[in-house]
């Protein structure tokens, strides 16, 4: 099981949440990466844990002011990019183009979807991964495998259909170990979460239950 801590734009210590996430998976085995603001990168990557971007532009090199470039998260060290996510929603065109930058630049990639049929289009586009994030269920700590686990697996079936070896992740409300291990028996490769560990007032202990079953 993958998993993926989104640091959106709360107001944790970045660095700090990195430095844990690199203990656990070092002491642990498991894979998990941080995905910080972009201005964090750098310093968060330089912790050693697996660093993403939360986003990047479908632009290359030009007249873009305000963009994200691929290659810029890459120099700075992040290794994958989150699209599309819910609080991040991208036309079906930037999907794709930010999806080819970021290919382009040898970045991992997860595309992120509300629902089955949105998962089933995002898998056509051919990411690393896919993930189901029912909005409804962001941030609310009602972990989505056990609140809705057939989105869960009609994701799985919907991917599978379209693209098989493509892996979905799922999230949303996901805090602790049991609702990791619950997305990982509805056939989920890994689990997206923020405010379970961003908010946490150690975020190690909750990262170390998180992969506690794994
Ligand atoms: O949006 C999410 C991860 O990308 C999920 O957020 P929560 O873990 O806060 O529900």
């Amino acid at each position: 099981m993958f998993v993926l801590v989104n640091l959106k734009a709360y107001p944790c210590d970045a660095v700090a949440v990195a430095e844990a996430a690199a203990t656990v998976a070092d002491d642990t085995g498991a894979r998990i990466a941080v995905a910080p603001q972009a201005a964090h990168i750098e310093p968060v990557a330089e912790t050693g844990v697996e660093t993403w971007a939360q986003h990047v532009s479908s632009s290359g090199h030009g007249s873009h002011t305000g963009s994200t470039l691929a290659p810029a998260v890459a120099d700075a060290g992040a290794t994958g990019a989150l699209l599309n996510h819910s609080e991040r929603r991208l036309k079906l065109a930037d999907i794709d183009g930010s999806l080819r930058a970021a290919e382009d630049t040898g970045l991992d990639t997860i595309v992120c979807a509300n629902n089955p049929r949105q998962v089933a289009a995002a898998a056509t586009l051919g990411p690393d991964m896919v993930a189901v994030e029912p909005p409804e269920l962001i941030g609310s700590g009602t972990p989505v495998s056990r609140a809705d686990p057939d989105i869960v697996r009609d994701a799985v079936a919907a991917a599978d259909e379209v693209n098989p070896p493509v892996p979905v992740l799922c999230g949303a409300g996901i805090t602790s170990g049991d609702d990791v291990e619950a997305a990982a028996d509805l056939g989920s490769e890994g689990v997206l979460l923020a405010s379970g560990v961003a908010k946490a007032d150690d975020p190690e202990e909750v990262l170390r239950d998180l992969v506690s079953g794994i």
